[in-house]
């Protein structure tokens, strides 16, 4: 038996608010800005022009109190506002577990999508309110707004998955998804 260093924490209800996507009570909240998303668009010098002008919060992630620690199931709310870099739609970083585990996300508000990319094999789901996406353990995943609104989602996940950012900066996505003239295309991946 594996020797768990804190007890899981006592039952409580958390309010979720699908039309304000909020989650209450409320945990840990982060800002992710352009300046966070160093090497992940195609385009470097589009990238850092707009960390240049005002380096603009891309997304937020709201969290329920619920730890992020083993057995246990943290939920968050993440929303991506609308915008482009080049072409290359806003989206969140991207990461794959490095404890494989499969988490689910739920489309709430907007429209997105979710690449996922297992080194190998690349999947796009259509992201629309009321879509629960399956991520598989061992699937590297990422949200995309592709609307014209912001796109929100809720997460829920195992608390000790982890967050393995440097595989994507290593290995990409394996497509990029860009805006067209009547919605977005997704791209091969180029360094
Ligand atoms: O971690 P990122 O790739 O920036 O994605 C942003 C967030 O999306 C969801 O809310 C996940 O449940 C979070 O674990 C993740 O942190
Ligand atoms: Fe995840």
């Amino acid at each position: 038996m594996p020797d768990f260093a804190t007890p899981p924490i006592s039952p409580f209800a958390i309010r979720f608010d699908a039309e304000a996507a909020t989650l209450s009570p409320e945990g840990p909240t982060l800002e992710r800005r352009m300046s966070d998303l160093e090497g992940l668009f195609a385009d470097h010098d589009a990238w850092q022009a707009a960390v240049a002008d005002g380096d603009p919060v891309v997304y937020r992630v709201q969290s329920s109190p619920v730890p992020e620690a083993d057995r246990e199931l943290p939920q968050s709310i993440t929303t991506i506002e609308r915008g482009t870099t080049a072409g290359e739609c806003w989206m969140t970083k991207g990461h794959q577990h490095p404890n494989h585990q499969g988490e689910i996300y739920l489309a709430l508000h907007g429209t997105g999508g979710l690449l996922m990319f297992d080194g190998d094999r690349v999947e796009w789901l259509d992201m629309t309110p009321g879509t629960i996406g399956y991520i598989p353990p061992g699937w590297a995943h990422r949200s995309v707004n592709v609307g014209d609104e912001p796109y929100s989602f809720l997460a829920v996940y195992p608390g000790g998955a982890g967050h393995d950012y440097g595989w994507v900066l290593e290995h990409g996505m394996g497509n990029r998804i860009h805006r067209t003239g009547d919605g977005f295309a997704l791209r091969p991946y180029s360094a």
